[in-house]
């Protein structure tokens, strides 16, 4: 079968800074991938590649159908109502059915009339979870969507996208700081640092996954991101 991301060699420079180094990388229709780094190791930079967002590009990065985009900030129209924001671009006339049915899957279908600036955080993100679904992508694109969200609301979000997800089985690619979103999440973890993915961790922890179920694979996880857990307790 084709793969959802084929990416070869994909080299990308900013002036004489390389930010990503001869990444390979292949991603199976459905899998669920997270790319954990530190800050500034070229995790978005990728992410904006493979949606079509950058193309000053050495080397190959492949994604044969449909992409879909949720950034850390929700990024919504503030002039246009929630359904609105959803239906946009989809250019079909029963666009505000198609949005409704999105909103019932994040559970917000009584905010489809409500402007984006009366929502909470959670709830804007879950609209820009929506809108990202409605387009029925192969390959969900996912840049720390839950980064700017509290604990409590981080751990629904995670459930959710989780349940979505298994519904509707794109290809995802998260990109996180956090090893336990990773884990509870990913099929497979990739670590990447300067560049250049380090490591590969394959998650086989059964679903739904609990935190608890996760703290002996993110010792291992956390060695190769240079951390050392005993230190760090
Ligand atoms: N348009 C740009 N021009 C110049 N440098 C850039 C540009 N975009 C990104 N960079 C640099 O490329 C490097 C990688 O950035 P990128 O946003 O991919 O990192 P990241 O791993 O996603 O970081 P974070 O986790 O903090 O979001 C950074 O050093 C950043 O400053």
């Amino acid at each position: 079968m084709a793969k959802a991301v084929s990416v070869r060699g994909l080299t990308k420079a900013f002036g004489a800074r390389t930010v990503l180094d001869g990444i390979d990388l292949e991603v199976e229709p459905g899998e669920f991938v997270a790319l954990l780094g530190r800050s500034g190791c070229g995790k978005s930079t990728l992410l904006r590649i493979l949606a079509g967002l950058d193309r000053d590009v050495e080397g190959e990065a492949e994604v044969p159908g449909t992409v879909s985009i949720a950034f850390q900030q929700p990024r919504l129209l503030p002039w246009r109502k929630v359904w609105r924001n959803i239906s946009l671009g989809l250019h079909r006339p029963d666009g505000r059915a198609i949005a409704l049915k999105a909103l019932e899957e994040v559970r917000l279908t009584d905010h489809a009339d409500a402007w984006p600036l009366t929502l909470s955080g959670g709830e804007a993100q879950r609209v820009s979870l929506a809108r990202a679904l409605v387009r029925e992508p192969d390959v969900l694109l996912l840049d720390e969507p839950f980064g700017a969200l509290d604990a409590l609301t981080r751990l629904a979000m995670h459930h959710l996208v989780e349940d979505l997800w298994i519904r509707h089985k794109p290809a995802v690619l998260l990109v996180t700081h956090d090893v336990d979103e990773a884990l509870l999440l990913a099929d497979r973890i990739l670590v990447l640092d300067e560049g250049r993915i380090v490591a590969t961790h394959h998650v086989d922890l059964p679903r739904p996954r609990r935190r608890a179920s996760v703290v002996e694979q993110r010792t291992r996880v956390l060695a190769d991101l240079g951390v050392d857990v005993e230190e760090a307790a």
